[in-house]
């Protein structure tokens, strides 16, 4: 290709996109944050953050006009001993008249827990490569669908809402490099089995925006942008770019995690997800609406800092 037809090609991509941002920019007003601090975060802290110093912090981000609080999961504490305070956490805190207080559940044990103690959202995770579904839930892909399709049989009589996470979407810090058919697939099935939204987890943080944007635009063959939320861990300082990269294609919800917090024990080198600080700060700077009072966000933080 001549030099002058590739600075053509170049010239017309960079228009469209443009005019795609400006697009964007003119659909999107408002975003809904998924505040994943509490579970995400948490649950890969060295130590065991007390329980009254969780609840102390969830009180806060509900404080903040944070509307989704992810704030514990109820997996077997032999696997994450850190959120083995459950039942204390979810029933200790005080919930907000309009704010949503999910929690991860991995099979029907942890959800019959889970509604003894009242929960009205639940998230179901799986993931869209093998390596990380055997370390992460020590069954495959599809042995994990199969409980999460059991679970969604005793959840969805009782109106519990579901939300569901795939992980790995991107990369697998056991499988690699992995491929957007595979996430498609995954996402498909959890939509299938009645999850409202599905939050893509780049679990390991090494997606870059062209990654990202082909594994969108691969779900986008299949479902809707409202249907998706992205879930993305800053390992390489990319989470903010491959958000805006969702932006663009239409994903108005977000997961993010105060002061940057998490990590997934089985996902070794993993770090915390996008700040919810930084989120907000970036929103508010291209007129984008989140509801989040930024000051309140940093002082709940203050919580969990003055525990170290
Ligand atoms: C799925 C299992 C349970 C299978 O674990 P397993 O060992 O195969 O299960 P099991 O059925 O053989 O049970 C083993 C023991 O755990 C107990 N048990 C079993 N289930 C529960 C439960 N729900 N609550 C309490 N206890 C439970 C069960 O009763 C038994 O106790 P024992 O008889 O030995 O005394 C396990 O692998 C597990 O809990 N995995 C979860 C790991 C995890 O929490 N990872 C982090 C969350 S995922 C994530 O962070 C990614 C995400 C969502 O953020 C998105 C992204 O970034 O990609």
């Amino acid at each position: 290709m001549s030099f002058t037809i590739t600075k053509i090609l170049l010239r017309k991509s960079s228009i469209q996109h443009l005019k795609q941002l400006k697009q964007y920019l003119h659909n999107t007003s408002s975003v809904r944050i998924v505040e994943v601090g509490p579970r995400d975060g948490l649950q890969n802290e060295s130590v065991t953050v007390p329980t009254n110093v969780k609840i102390k912090l969830i009180d806060k981000l509900s404080d903040t006009g944070l509307k989704t609080i992810e704030v514990t999961s109820f997996v077997s504490p032999k696997w994450v001993p850190q959120m083995g305070d459950n039942v204390d956490v979810y029933s200790g805190i005080t919930k907000r008249d309009g704010v949503s207080y999910p929690v991860l559940v991995p099979n029907a044990k942890g959800l019959e827990s889970a509604m003894q103690v009242g929960v009205k959202e639940i998230a179901v995770f799986a993931s869209a490569s093998e390596g990380f579904a055997r370390k992460n839930t020590n069954c495959s892909i599809e042995e994990g669908l199969d409980r999460i399709k059991d679970l969604v049989s005793i959840a969805k009589p009782e109106n519990l809402k579901i939300r569901g996470y795939v992980s790995c979407v991107v990369g697998c810090p056991y499988d690699g490099e992995i491929q957007p058919s595979a996430v498609t697939k995954v996402t498909e099935m959890l939509l299938s089995l009645g999850c409202y939204e599905i939050s893509l987890g780049d679990t390991i943080g090494v997606g870059t925006q062209n990654t990202i944007r082909n594994m969108i635009k691969d779900l986008l063959t299949i479902t809707t942008p409202q249907k998706l939320a992205i879930h993305c861990h800053d390992t390489y300082g990319q989470a903010l770019v491959n958000i805006c990269t969702s932006l663009e294609y239409g994903i108005k919800v977000i997961d993010s995690s105060v002061s940057g917090l998490g990590g997934c024990p089985y996902a070794k080198g993993a770090t915390g997800n996008v700040a919810t600080e930084d989120l907000v700060y970036m929103l508010q700077g291209m007129g984008v609406e989140t509801g989040v009072d930024l000051k309140k966000a940093y002082r709940s933080w203050e919580i969990h800092y003055r525990f170290y």
